[in-house]
């Protein structure tokens, strides 16, 4: 039996790995329908390559109307960590559409959205007295967080980092540095806003992390001024910018330059938060408390949910009224996160993104020394990537990583490219997912590079 009969969602090794290959190659009318409608949008310069209608997910693997499934090594770009559907959401957004869907948590408040802060609160790194405040996305979050920072010190000026991606409104576009897609045509952006140089081990000749940090200081010292600046944003780990882990000190370094400054350090933790990099915040591998941490994706199992948390002197310095929005806290997704959470601690995913980690980097690594084209393997827990390059000149190969993502889509497996040369290829399954199927979808990916 194909999958072709049967889309019933099923997870295992060779057994769905022979199924997919067989209904990949014979892609049914819907599916076909879909490819031409893609393909003329991207031909227009706008939607993805993927030639699918989902129908489907759960367990590592999305289904399409044609009953082809697809090992999910992307979660959504980093949201389905608990996993697409997972039981314990379903069941706590089902009792609650039940119940009520909308109040406005400022109108009339509900003890879901205080549950939530509450764990925010408590699961964020350091001990001081916090506060969280919701949203609906990450963008939304960033730019409270960074109204929160201005209100605080009274001061204006906000730094962000080479390769930043913060979003897409208009302050987060400002944030973000890659220039096509995000900002190009778009402007004007928000005044204030600055940027600095990352530490990029990779592309650093040889920077160690204080080094980084020092050049990254001594930059802002001249462009800004500590006097001028209200905070610093920086991803633990960068997400679309290319999984780029700073050196070991370089997160340290500048934290301890902004509590010597009064500048405010605000992690963008939407992309590592949530059990991601093997921790429940990526910022607790580099020892660093930030001020404010900034959540999103993962948080509430797929439902839109974001959050601020951090110092309650700096949290309660912002007006009431001045933050959120109508939505902010949404009821559905708040006990969508309450269970999300719940499954994060119960079902042991932290400790599942640890052996993803193992399992991404040793495979990985074992390509890389038999392929120069791999020119590095990074990342942490279930947040891996490969940059792939010119192994003559060390160039970024954004037509070889592009070719490779076009195989594994073409035979079942979804990954994603990512990083401001578009030359990485980024690996973000679902926390749920089974060893055999992430084993299948790398030998796909592997298979791809051969035949590139
Ligand atoms: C680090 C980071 N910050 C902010 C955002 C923006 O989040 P959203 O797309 O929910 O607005 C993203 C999205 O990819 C992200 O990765």
């Amino acid at each position: 039996m194909t999958l072709v009969d049967s889309p019933a969602i099923t997870t295992g090794g060779p057994a769905l790995a022979q199924e997919r290959r067989l209904v990949t190659a014979i892609p049914g009318p819907r599916s076909r329908e879909l490819m031409a409608r893609k393909a003329a949008a991207v031909a227009a310069g706008v939607g993805t390559t993927i030639p699918i209608s989902v129908v489907a997910a759960g367990g590592g693997v999305i289904v399409d109307a044609d009953g082809n499934s697809l090992i999910d090594l992307g979660s959504g770009i980093a949201v389905t960590g608990v996993g697409n559907a997972n039981p314990r959401v379903v069941e706590a957004v089902t009792a609650q559409l039940n119940a009520f869907t909308h109040t406005c948590f400022t109108v009339a408040p509900y003890d879901s959205y205080v549950a939530v802060a509450e764990k925010l609160n408590q699961l964020t790194p350091g001990d001081h007295v916090k506060r969280s405040a919701l949203f609906n996305s990450g963008a939304e979050a960033v730019e409270n967080a960074v109204k929160i920072a201005r209100h605080f010190t009274k001061k204006q000026a906000v730094v962000a980092f080479d390769h930043a991606y913060h979003g897409r409104t208009n302050l987060t576009m400002g944030l973000t540095a890659k220039n096509i897609p995000y900002k190009s045509g778009f402007g004007p952006f928000a005044s204030e806003v600055y940027r600095a140089p990352l530490s990029y081990p990779f592309r650093d000749g040889g920077l160690d992390g204080r080094e980084a940090a020092a050049r990254a200081i001594t930059h802002i010292e001249k462009q800004v001024g500590a006097e001028n600046l209200a905070a610093i944003i920086i991803e633990p780990i960068q997400g679309e910018g290319g999984f780029i882990v700073p050196a070991a000190g370089f997160l340290p370094a500048l934290a301890e330059w902004c509590r010597a400054n009064d500048v405010v350090f605000i992690a963008d933790e939407v992309q590592t938060g949530f059990g991601r990099t093997g921790a429940w915040f990526a910022s607790e591998h580099d020892g660093i408390v930030p001020d404010l941490v900034v959540t999103a994706k993962g948080i509430a199992g797929g439902l839109p949910l974001s959050a601020v948390t951090g110092r309650s002197e700096m949290m309660d310095s912002a007006m009431a009224g001045g933050l959120g929005g109508t939505y902010g806290g949404n009821p559905l997704a708040c006990v969508a996160a309450l269970a999300a959470i719940e499954s994060y601690e119960e079902d042991g995913l932290i400790e599942r993104a640890r052996e993803i980690g193992a399992v991404l980097l040793g495979r990985l690594n074992a390509l890389r020394t038999a392929d120069a084209r791999i020119g590095d393997v990074r990342g942490r827990g279930a947040m891996v990537a490969i940059e792939l390059v010119d192994p003559a000149t060390g160039a970024p190969d954004a037509a070889l990583t592009s070719a490779v993502a076009k195989h594994a889509h073409a035979n079942g497996v979804l990954v994603l490219t990512c990083g401001t040369y578009g030359n990485v290829i980024r690996f973000l399954p679902p926390l749920t997912i089974s060893d055999e199927l992430l084993i299948d979808g790398l030998g796909v990916v592997a298979e791809g590079l051969k035949s590139a």
